[in-house]
């Protein structure tokens, strides 16, 4: 009988997953001997490593075979976890081999080949590939060609081709469930079927389907400083994950998953992402919230974060004009010029302490600075009074190893003390009476000195709190309110004596002392990320540059999600980077189509922003938002226990999602007496099933089958930035959107056009009231 298209298409996929059983088969044993080896490896590197490691001689002797051990213990773990990895990448394809399939004809003379594209490359016993990995440079064809001539970049340079077909496939479980022939970039079929799914407890990758707007922001290898400007939804987070996983596959040798650093949005976000690079194969980057990243940085002072700053309404302070200037590119170049003019005597050196007695005073460190060459950059001369510093405390430290004071310390020591000192256990193993005390006094010196070691490595041999607020002052002087900065002056130093750093102040306190002290840097990163860069002011944008000096830059967001400040435009917002990042090749990529919710959704949220945004629907049909206008908490309560578990009948998860923790707190409280309700608060890593309530700058970057907007009402939502806020959570429901009233409604929602929602009675309660 003669076979139709798509049962040939069924055996070839049964072939491959032969093929790929085989494989899996044969890395299985291939794990078992290297399991073996490690198990061996490890057990010698255990006993070499108990050996005695006191004396001198022995111990460099011992140090060098243990260094050569220890490598070897991480080679074998090492080849083991790629083993692993690969194992999984098998199992995988063996559910799903791949989703497209291309036919090209380099010239009418050359045979066709048909080639097919998954998530992994597949090679076949004769080396012939099975499968394509999609990030290979001919699969750009599949997400960017339409049929007809076609080019493409490999690393040899561009090529040209004739796209004869292009097929996508659905297989489940090694079945062909469909498939179809399109002329698309990436049919709308499989994206409707993919979008049309209920959310996960994490994000899924999109290689099945990436569009290729999408893909040419993935694909990008010529801009050291990429700009992504995206409405709500429109895939910029995935782009993200998946461009990174390009990148890693393009350049194996020479970059890892260790040298790209995401900034996310908060931990629940950095969970929700962690699922996507695993699922192709690849291990995840680096993830950092920017309150973590300033917290490291300033370690022993407590940054205020970004939420904190937005719950306790301090927009105002010291006034909103200094907030804004501090956030500026040009607050952060004042702050450049001003390091660059300092002068010896214009620097706070501070003295340098040995419990009550200065071991280094600021004259003499302010001393040593002024013998360094005239025109090095403040920053040079800085580091070399420093090592000037250290060496000086090395030589104190080599004199001391004799003084009588330090045997006189040593005599005067109990037993214990000493033993603590030298080590329990340890004296025994000495050759002689005189090395043991040559030893014990080197560890004494050593210790004795160390917190002076410390405060030099730190740099505190100058008081940059005190430097910094001298640059605010003089700032002040220059502008014609001079008296607010001296306030934000003192705000700055009484904030500092409760261990406090208020988030304005972060980003420019840390640049100064950067510059000040020439550190600060990461040269290691070599990709950077950022998602919502609507939340970063410039000047933090100032710093990732001055702090990752290697990195190239994705910078990507929505300007109309600003949830803490005002809309920025895109141009000016894109014309501030590139001169922040003085960058060469630069590139702002506009994403205006919005994938993650229903049309009627994305209609509703368009309609709550300014008439001239470009936001597009992709064609997905769902039911209208409805909007319950409830008269007071009573009411919205009894509407929400009426008709949740309606609601959890037929969705994964239904997020609440108020403007401030504390409401979500409190709704979660009133519901939970009636049902199942989780509160998410900003140390939450998970994202649980069933009704859960956040606010919703928790909510950024995250989606829900329904979302319930909840009190939209003429007390909440006000202003022109309470309607990006809306947005933002109008743009969380993927499937279903509500927006409870609570009272009297938000006049946001009085000027919307009627045939973009429906209005629900709310029954339940009507009933129960009468
Ligand atoms: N090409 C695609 N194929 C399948 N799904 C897609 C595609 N593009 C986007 N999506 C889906 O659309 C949803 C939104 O994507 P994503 O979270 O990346 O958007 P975003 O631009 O970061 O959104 P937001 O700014 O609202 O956080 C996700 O569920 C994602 O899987």
């Amino acid at each position: 009988m003669e076979l139709n298209e798509e049962q040939r298409e069924q055996h070839r996929v049964d072939a491959v997953i032969e093929v790929i059983n085989d494989k899996h088969h044969a890395m299985e044993q291939q794990l078992v001997h290297a399991h073996q080896e490690t198990r061996a490896v490890e057990r010698n590197y255990s006993d070499n490593a108990s050996v005695n490691t006191f004396e001198i001689d022995d111990a460099s002797e011992t140090n060098a075979e243990i260094q050569q051990q220890r490598q070897l213990v991480a080679r074998v773990v090492e080849t083991e976890t790629i083993l692993k990895r690969q194992l999984s990448t098998l199992a995988q394809l063996a559910h799903n081999p791949y989703f497209g399939k291309i036919e090209i004809q380099d010239t009418p003379q050359a045979a066709i080949e048909q080639l097919y594209i998954g998530t992994s490359s597949l090679q076949g016993p004769d080396d012939e590939f099975l499968i394509y990995d999609w990030r290979a440079p001919v699969a750009a064809i599949y997400y960017n060609g339409t049929l007809g001539h076609v080019k493409y970049t490999t690393p040899s340079g561009h090529q040209e081709t004739e796209l004869l077909n292009k097929r996508q496939f659905t297989i489940e479980d090694g079945h062909i469930t469909n498939m179809f022939d399109t002329n698309e970039t990436v049919g709308d079929e499989m994206l409707q079927y993919a979008l049309g799914q209920q959310n996960d407890e994490y994000m899924q990758n999109i290689v099945a389907t990436i569009q290729a707007e999408q893909n040419d922001i993935i694909r990008d290898t010529t801009h050291d400083l990429l700009v992504v400007q995206g409405v709500a939804g429109s895939g910029k987070t995935s782009a993200i994950l998946q461009r990174i996983a390009f990148l890693l596959y393009h350049a194996r040798a020479e970059l890892s998953a260790d040298q790209i650093l995401l900034f996310s949005p908060n931990k629940l976000f950095s969970n929700y992402i962690a699922e996507v690079l695993p699922s192709l194969g690849e291990r995840n980057m680096r993830q950092v919230t920017l309150a973590d990243f300033l917290s490291a940085r300033l370690e022993g002072l407590k940054v205020q974060t970004l939420f904190e700053r937005y719950e306790a309404h301090q927009k105002q302070l010291p006034t909103e004009v200094i907030r804004a200037t501090m956030g500026s590119l040009d607050f952060m170049a004042a702050l450049t010029d001003y390091v660059a003019t300092l002068d010896e005597d214009s620097i706070e050196f501070a003295d340098v302490y040995l419990v009550d007695e200065v071991l280094f005073s600021a004259y003499h460190t302010k001393l040593i600075y002024s013998r360094q060459p005239a025109n090095a950059s403040v920053g040079a001369k800085m580091l070399a009074t420093k090592n000037q510093l250290i060496k000086e405390l090395k030589r104190k430290v080599t004199n001391a190893l004799d003084a009588p004071w330090v045997s006189e310390a040593l005599n005067g020591m109990s037993t214990e003390e000493y033993e603590q000192l030298i080590g329990v256990g340890t004296r025994d193993e000495f050759t002689s009476a005189e090395a043991e005390s040559e030893y014990a006094a080197a560890k004494f010196v050593e210790r004795y000195y160390q917190g002076v070691y410390d405060a030099l490595f730190n740099d505190y041999y100058v008081d940059v709190y005190t430097q910094y607020t001298a640059f605010l002052m003089q700032y002040g002087t220059q502008t014609d309110q001079p008296e607010l900065w001296e306030l934000k002056a003192q705000q700055f130093q009484t904030a500092l004596e409760y261990h406090q750093v208020l988030l304005d102040d972060a980003t420019p306190f840390m640049y100064l002392r950067d510059l000040l002290t020439n550190s600060g840097r990461n040269r290691q990163i070599q990709h950077l990320f950022v998602d919502e860069m609507q939340d970063y002011t410039m000047a933090q944008m100032v710093y990732f540059k001055h702090a990752f000096p290697h990195a190239q830059f994705t910078i990507l967001g929505d300007n109309q999600q600003a949830l803490f400040d005002d809309v920025t435009a895109v141009n000016e917002f894109y014309a501030n980077l590139q001169t922040a990042f003085a960058a060469k090749h630069t590139k702002l990529v506009t994403l205006n189509k919005s994938y993650r919710s229903t049309q009627e959704i994305t209609a509703f949220g368009k309609a709550l922003l300014p008439a001239n945004n470009h936001i597009e629907a992709f064609t997905r049909q769902g039911r209208l938002p409805r909007i319950v206008p409830t008269t007071d908490e009573t009411s919205s309560m009894a509407y929400l226990t009426a008709t949740l578990p309606e609601f959890l009948a037929t969705y994964g998860t239904v997020a609440i999602l108020t403007k401030t923790a504390s409401a979500a707190t409190r709704i979660a409280q009133m519901l939970r007496a009636q049902l199942p309700v989780t509160n998410l608060t900003a140390t939450d890593r998970a994202l649980p099933k069933g009704v859960i309530a956040l606010p919703i700058y928790l909510a950024k970057g995250l989606e829900f089958d329904c979302a319930i907007a909840y009190d939209v009402s003429a007390t909440t939502y006000t202003t022109a930035n309470d309607a990006a806020i809306l947005y933002t959570v109008a743009t969380r429901a993927m499937h279903d959107l509500l927006l409870i009233v609570n009272g009297q409604p938000s006049p946001i929602l009085a000027q919307l056009d009627r045939a973009l929602y429906q209005k629900i009675e709310p029954v339940a309660v009507h009933e129960e009231n009468n």
